[in-house]
């Protein structure tokens, strides 16, 4: 039996789920290539579990299709498609020891005895459990637990991993470790996989590619580094990482008034007219000395985070209020305290605009 596996690639088409006259998905298209890891990631109730057991086939769409290495899988029940699945909690069988759980899959399909034997002692040693086999689920930790759920996922080396949000559970330690587990072995197997996650920071830190989900749609499929720089949608600025929102209007298509200021912009505006969302990170906000060029600006306060130093300023004027994250030395340098006045300047190739 094969140590590692040939990830197949999954195309879902047009598809959406109604429950009732309830709109739980609509018109989803997604192509996840072999070997890749995908994060469904959005606020809950966006549809991202609904998505994910329409591709197990634990849940069936009202409209569109799957397919999986060029097969329909659109109307196939479960048992006949090739995928593993790993659950929040941890699902495993409480009166089996860990290798039976791990054999379960292997067994069901009448795989001979030795081969079975084999092949669990290899998964357990590859999810780092391998003196754990004879033990039942109950006297094993939370991401022992989970370790056992993936290895038994693994066993018939399916062609697509599918992992619904199998971290939660877990506390912050052991999910760190455990994240990074997972996907040392995604990546060394090579095995297709989707993760569920409302988690951004484990998404951006795990994925190949993020799918940003919001009310049943897909706001933006990208890189972790294309959707955190690149946002399609205000919403998606704002669901990942923070973001300040300022209120403007268009002067022409590359630049905006915002307060007595016009602001150029890194792209052209669609629409070179009307309202316009701008945004800009609180790590691209630049402080200067109060001689500098820029806003006049006064910090309310000041919240030391370690790395970075995160302070909210109100620009004199306008009285707009931004968030900016400063590293400590800067923030020295600078003399920031609670009342101090700073200059602040938006640099135009930082800011994102979006339809008001
Ligand atoms: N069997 C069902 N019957 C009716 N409505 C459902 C059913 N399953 C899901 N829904 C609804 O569909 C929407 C999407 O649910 P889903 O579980 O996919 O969201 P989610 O993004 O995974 O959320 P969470 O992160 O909270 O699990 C929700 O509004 C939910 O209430």
């Amino acid at each position: 039996m094969k140590q590692s596996i040939q990830g197949s690639r999954l195309v879902v088409k047009n598809v959406g789920k109604h429950f009732g006259d309830f709109c739980a998905l609509r018109d989803i298209n997604l192509e996840v290539e072999p070997g890749e890891l995908v994060c469904f990631l959005g606020p809950s109730g966006c549809g991202k579990t609904t998505l994910l057991r329409i591709i197990a086939g634990l849940e069936t769409q009202s409209s569109g299709s799957l397919y999986q290495g060029g097969d329909d899988i659109s109307l196939k029940p479960p048992h006949a498609r090739d995928f593993g699945i790993v659950f929040q909690s941890y699902a495993l069988f409480p009166n089996m020891t860990v290798a039976d759980n791990v054999a379960y899959g292997l067994r069901s399909v009448g795989a001979p005895k030795q081969q079975i034997q084999h092949r669990v002692c290899e998964l357990l040693t590859t999810v780092g459990l391998p003196d754990q086999a004879k033990k039942y689920p109950t006297q094993l930790s939370g991401g022992q637990q989970q370790r056992v759920a993936l290895a038994r996922a693994l066993a018939p080396s399916p062609g697509l991993l599918l992992l619904d949000e199998p971290l939660s559970a877990l506390d912050a330690k052991v999910r760190n470790h455990l994240r990074a587990e997972i996907r040392h072995l995604q990546q060394q197997l090579g095995v297709t996989t989707i993760m569920v996650t409302h988690d951004q920071e484990e998404a951006l830190a795990m994925a190949d590619r993020v799918v940003v989900m919001n009310n049943g749609v897909i706001e933006q499929v990208g890189t972790p580094v294309e959707v955190y720089q690149q946002p399609a949608s205000a919403f998606v600025a704002e669901f990942i990482g923070a973001m300040n929102f300022m209120d403007s209007a268009a002067v022409n298509d590359r630049s905006v008034q915002l307060g007595s200021r016009v602001l150029h912009l890194p792209k052209p505006l669609p629409r070179g007219k009307g309202a316009v969302r701008l945004a800009i990170r609180p790590e691209d906000v630049h402080l200067q000395p109060i001689t500098g060029d820029g806003w006049e600006a006064q910090v309310n306060t000041l919240d030391y985070l370690g790395a970075f130093v995160r302070t909210q300023v109100t620009l004199r004027g306008c009285g707009l209020r931004l968030v900016v994250d400063v590293d400590p030395r800067s923030a020295r340098e600078l003399g920031l305290a609670q009342g101090a006045w700073v200059n602040v300047t938006l640099p135009s190739d930082s800011l994102h605009c979006f339809a008001a």
